[in-house]
């Protein structure tokens, strides 16, 4: 278990993480959402102990990180998957890691067979791919079997199968009773991989819940209507305040609108349709509207730049 109570760090005057309070429960995988410079990183890095919190705690199962004598044996974490010595080969790393924590060096040989490195472990790190450096990570990460692991980005410079084993780990960390903290900006990874999420902007908690009530909670409507005539349907939504967009010949989305009131719409206009259909909302889609008034480093949309 993680608890953060009123963790805030300050750099000069910006404060980059405001009073975060919140608990990150042991047997869930929980995801760590949030625009570029939202203060994810720092987050972890005050876990870590590798920041000292402006003020506030942030503690691993009851204790400070500095506390442990091994630290690694409490929380195992994926922080910058480049901060490696480039001389040293994968295994030496690990080696290295494992005396510092009073971890047994055969355990070295397990994680590099748990992340698929066996063969590479001779290699220096210096020459890994970048897959292959976030797999060092995740080895680093669970040398010690601790309960609590934290990766930051574990997916970034992964393939598509490096990325379904992430999953799956993730998966199976949690399933063993672990506190599994995990942040991506990749969010159809999140809605298939994280129980709960997690989501800041501008270093505030803007939502700490179950993802089906993050989904829930999307409150732009949106569906799929076909029918051989729409044009008149179509307008008379725009004029309603919806945005009816052509999405192939014969169909439109809808959004902003109800299938009821598409439905009676088109029923008041003598509209035939051969389809109403309310679509999902998609983490993606509930995530901007969250994070909609956090976004610092917003481009600018591609039709504005034309
Ligand atoms: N050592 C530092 N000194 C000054 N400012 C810092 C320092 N470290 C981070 N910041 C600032 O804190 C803010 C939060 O950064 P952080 O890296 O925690 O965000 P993040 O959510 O992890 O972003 P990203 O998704 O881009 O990785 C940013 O504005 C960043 O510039």
């Amino acid at each position: 278990m993680i608890n953060l109570s009123g963790l805030t760090k300050r750099y000069g005057g910006t404060t980059v993480v405001h009073g975060l309070t919140l608990t990150i429960e042991p047997g869930l995988v929980t995801g760590f959402l949030g625009p570029n410079g939202a203060g994810k990183s720092t987050t972890m890095r005050m876990i870590l102990g590798l920041d000292r919190p402006t003020a506030g705690t942030a503690l691993v199962k009851g204790r400070r990180y500095e506390e442990f004598r091994h630290p690694l044996r409490e929380i195992g974490a994926l922080l910058d998957a480049k901060a490696l010595h480039p001389g040293r080969s994968g295994r030496a790393h690990l080696l290295a890691m494992a005396r510092s924590n009073g971890i047994p060096a055969a355990r070295v040989e397990e994680v590099l067979a748990t992340v698929g490195l066996s063969d590479a472990a001779r290699k220096r790190a210096g020459v890994y791919s970048l897959g292959m450096g976030q797999r060092l990570g995740i080895a680093g990460a669970l040398l010690g079997d601790p309960g609590v692991l934290m990766f930051d980005e574990p997916v970034n410079g992964l393939d598509p199968d490096g990325v379904r084993w992430v999953r799956e780990l993730m998966r199976s960390l949690a399933a063993e009773g672990r506190t599994v903290f995990v942040s991506s900006h990749l969010m159809s990874e999140m809605e298939l991989t994280a129980d709960r999420l997690v989501v800041i902007g501008k270093g505030r908690l803007l939502a700490d819940a179950p993802i089906a009530d993050i989904l829930a909670g999307g409150s732009t409507h949106r569906v799929k209507v076909r029918g051989p005539h729409l044009r008149d349907l179509a307008a008379h939504l725009a004029a309603e305040g919806a945005t009816a967009e052509p999405t192939a010949p014969g169909e439109l989305l809808v959004t902003g609108a109800r299938a009821e009131a598409v439905g009676e719409l088109a029923h008041r206009l003598g509209v035939p349709l051969h389809e109403l259909s309310p679509q999902d909302t998609t983490l993606e889609q509930a995530y901007m509207e969250l994070t909609a008034d956090s976004v610092e480093y917003a481009a600018p949309h591609p039709e504005a730049v034309r």
